[in-house]
């Protein structure tokens, strides 16, 4: 290989990080036709979407993991982060162990938001979700299918999103208020798959809504490397080795 390509840490060409931190749906965003690979489609070239989405997971545990997933060691790659949970963080008291109570789940999304801001990540950089919206005759049906009872319910969900949105709007933070925004809809639950997790309708939906607010946050990033039509095919060094010409000893 030539001398100019050899490799030097200092090279490498940093791709600024889009991290997706929440539960399941989160989990599934890149699954055929979910949020977070619309996400990577429309931001292509700019930075990486991260899906570090943990299934089953709530507010409680999400901030004790949070540490791991960002720190001083990658929060300066970091241009975007989604917090979604509340979905679990929502369930019955009595009927689950994962029960979240709703202060304590304002404090944890207010826990997780200070943590990255004292990792430097400013308000605009951060992007609140409500839980969805809760089609509690599928969501039966499928707890039945378990052999269980309904262990939520779409009045208590939308008090967590309620919740989310005060703490929004309390840290001057962008919500996507995704209860409120699907029950505006016609048949709103199309947007499930389960009555929980989203479908593939649910997924595009909720892209729509997030995909101006990542435009919007990355807006100020460059293309990473040169348009092809920027490069002479005849000196390709030119364009992408910042030199007029390739030295060979
Ligand atoms: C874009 C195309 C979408 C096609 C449909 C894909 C969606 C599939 C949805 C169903 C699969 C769900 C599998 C995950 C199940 C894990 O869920 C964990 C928790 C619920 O836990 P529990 O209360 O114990 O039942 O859910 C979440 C939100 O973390």
């Amino acid at each position: 290989m030539a001398a100019s390509a050899e490799e030097n840490s200092e090279d490498l060409q940093t791709w600024p990080k889009f991290v997706l931190f929440g539960d399941s749906i989160t989990q599934l965003a890149f699954c055929d036709g979910g949020w977070g690979a619309a996400l990577q489609h429309v931001l292509q070239r700019k930075c990486d979407v991260v899906c570090r989405g943990l299934s089953g997971y709530t507010t409680a545990w999400g901030k004790l993991v949070l540490p791991q997933v960002i720190n001083k060691h990658n929060a300066t790659d970091v241009v975007l982060v989604t917090i979604f949970f509340g979905a679990n963080d929502a369930s019955l008291k009595e009927m689950s162990p994962k029960h979240v109570p709703l202060d304590n789940y304002k404090t944890n999304l207010r826990d997780m938001l200070e943590y990255l801001q004292q990792l430097g990540l400013g308000p605009d950089q951060v992007i609140l979700i409500t839980p969805p919206a809760l089609d509690e005759q599928a969501w039966q049906k499928h707890c039945q299918g378990m052999g269980s009872s309904i262990n939520r319910l779409n009045e208590v969900t939308g008090q967590y999103a309620k919740a989310c949105w005060e703490v929004a709007e309390e840290r001057k933070v962008t919500c996507v208020d995704l209860w409120t925004a699907m029950q505006k809809e016609k048949d709103w639950q199309r947007f499930l798959e389960d009555g929980l997790h989203l479908s593939r309708k649910g997924n595009q939906f909720l892209a729509q809504h997030l995909v101006p607010l990542a435009q919007e946050g990355t807006n100020h990033l460059p293309i990473i490397f040169p348009l092809s039509e920027d490069v002479d095919p005849y000196q390709p060094e030119e364009a992408l080795l910042h030199k007029t010409e390739a030295k060979e000893d």
